[in-house]
């Protein structure tokens, strides 16, 4: 069981026990000839637009889409087309829609190896990360698939063989706005959920990562979902705006920016419509010195370098006991200088391109700023060419490890998003708990330590929404996911999720006379 559990992260670390796929696709082959958008159950070209965006292959820099960004009128029809299908969907039983999220699971399943190689083309991970991505998706829509059956009210007896029950009752059109660091696992960890609960949902991707979702949207339709059930507008923010603004949209779940998380609240707010934000991060990774040391050392490694350090949960500020600080710090080190930094699409390849160049630029950026205010570069943070020709306009740079770190220091401080852990000592464990919890974010915190009373007790007393022992950035679907302060609020993945996703309804019943009071 528990090894199942594990499975995506156990194949992340020991590559040879999964099996390659031939594949057809190559790094510096891929161009995009089909219709971005969807609706109505099929591939469409907005009716209408408001400027143009372009999509890279970030490991070349090469444009591999360029599209239409939808206007108000191409976000209505979105919008149309996703109500004629909830009136559809929202009669079905628990069953009936478990079935097509089960089928979509299955397909997603039976298709990973051509989404991952997708995801890694136009995200840049690994094409080993992209297939725990991948597995983690279809995990996703079987967990809530599961769920879909089992959603029920309650039934409460009132005096005189009166009584009320509830209904747990769908929302109706949700949005959903993804991140690009996670383009299908996003969706997926939004769409499972709302389906589940009788929702239709439209999608808008980053305009970064406009290519993989769309192959969510064929999913779910060969999967059986009605015409429109899922359907997926492209473009940046007018086209988020024109989405959150609409009277017809009755909730919005969002991954991003606080910047963004705050907007979108706001326009939220005009309707009363219920947001989940899933924003960023800068989270604390405690590591004591009583820890199982090789597990601290790649825990630290999870915390920071996945995707490239494009992670909002990832444990960037990592507090080191005192009396191993520098051993841990060596062998940190010794291990970030064994990553394999290259195409993506490489076997043996562990760190791929940033997301573009802008976000390479603001990385290298946070690093000169942090050696100007004192830190210590121990490795990395410089741009990185790869040998290989056809890569070197890619959005490559070297992982890197920043020591001699203060709290009050930019690096300690911001977001990066980006391949830049901060190491930091500390001394004791109330003085620790202050420090990480000194921060406007609170989406994710770790501790290591044997000492399984104070692991609990830091962790509970770290205020973050998702707290690690003894691991990190592990994020099996069952448990829900989400932030505290400035991290947002509403939770993915669990049970929980369903609240998010649906609404209650009481309906009492009279079983007696009416008693006018007058
Ligand atoms: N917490 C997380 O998972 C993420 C954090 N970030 C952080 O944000 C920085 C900027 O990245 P962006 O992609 O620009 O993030 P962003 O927050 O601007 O974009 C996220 C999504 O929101 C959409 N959006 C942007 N403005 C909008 C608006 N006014 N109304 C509705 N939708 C809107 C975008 O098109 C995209 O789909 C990154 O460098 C990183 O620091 C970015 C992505 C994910
Ligand atoms: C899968 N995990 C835990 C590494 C990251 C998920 C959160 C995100 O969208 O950044």
């Amino acid at each position: 069981m528990k090894l199942l559990r594990a499975a995506p992260i156990i194949r992340f670390l020991i590559p040879k026990l999964h099996q390659t796929m031939s594949r057809s696709l190559s790094t510096g082959v891929f161009q995009n000839s089909q219709p971005l958008n969807y609706r109505a159950g099929g591939r469409v070209q907005p009716v209408d637009s408001v400027g143009q965006e372009q999509a890279y292959e970030p490991s070349t820099g090469r444009v591999i889409a360029t599209f239409a960004c939808s206007g108000e009128k191409e976000v209505n029809e979105a919008i149309q087309s996703a109500k004629t299908a909830f009136k559809i969907w929202r009669q079905k039983s628990g069953m009936e829609r478990s079935r097509v999220l089960l089928e979509a699971a299955r397909i997603i399943r039976e298709r990973s190896e051509e989404l991952a190689t997708m995801e890694t083309i136009n995200n840049g991970k690994s094409i080993f990360e992209a297939r725990v991505d991948i597995e983690i998706s279809w995990q996703t829509l079987e967990y809530y698939a599961g769920l879909a059956g089992s959603m029920a009210g309650q039934h409460v007896q009132l005096p005189g063989g009166s009584f009320g029950y509830t209904r747990r009752e769908p929302l109706g059109v949700c949005v959903g706005i993804g991140a690009w660091n996670y383009p299908f696992q996003i969706a997926c960890w939004k769409s499972g959920p709302a389906l589940a609960c009788g929702n239709a949902m439209v999608y808008k991707p980053s305009p970064f990562t406009p290519i993989t979702v769309v192959l969510l949207a064929e999913i779910f339709t060969e999967a059986g979902a009605p015409p429109g059930l899922f359907n997926v507008v492209q473009g940046a923010a007018a086209t988020g705006e024109f989405l959150c603004k609409h009277a017809e949209v009755a909730k919005i779940s969002f991954t991003g920016s606080v910047p963004t998380g705050s907007k979108i609240m706001e326009m939220a707010s005009k309707g009363i419509k219920p947001v989940t934000l899933e924003l960023g991060g800068k989270s604390p990774l405690i590591i004591f010195s009583d820890s199982n040391f090789d597990n601290a050392v790649n825990g630290a490694l999870m915390a920071n370098f996945l995707t490239q350090g494009q992670v909002c949960c990832n444990g960037t500020r990592v507090f080191v006991q005192r009396d191993i600080l520098q051993k841990f710090t060596e062998e940190v080190v010794k291990k970030v200088a064994k990553i394999k930094i290259g195409d993506p699409l490489l076997e043996d390849t562990r760190m791929g391109p940033l997301i573009n160049r802008p976000q390479l630029e603001k990385v290298l950026a946070f690093v000169k700023g942090a050696k100007e205010q004192g830190v210590k570069v121990l490795i990395g943070g410089e741009p990185y060419v790869p040998a290989d020709p056809k890569l070197k306009s890619g959005y490559f740079m070297s992982p890197c490890v920043l020591g001699e770190c203060r709290d009050d220091m930019t690096c300690v401080k911001e977001e990066i998003f980006g391949p830049v852990m901060s190491i930091l000592p500390f001394d004791t464990e109330e003085e620790v708990l202050e420090r990480a919890n000194n921060t406007t974010y609170g989406l994710a915190a770790g501790v290591f330590s044997r000492d399984i009373q104070r692991a609990h007790r830091v962790a509970a007393g770290l205020q973050a929404g998702m707290c690690f022992i003894n691991n990190y950035n592990v994020s099996p679907v069952e448990l829900p996911f989400g932030g505290y302060k400035k991290s947002g609020f509403g939770r993915e993945n669990g049970q929980v999720a369903i609240e998010y996703y649906s609404q209650l309804k009481t309906v009492c019943v009279e079983m007696g006379n009416v008693e006018s009071v007058f």
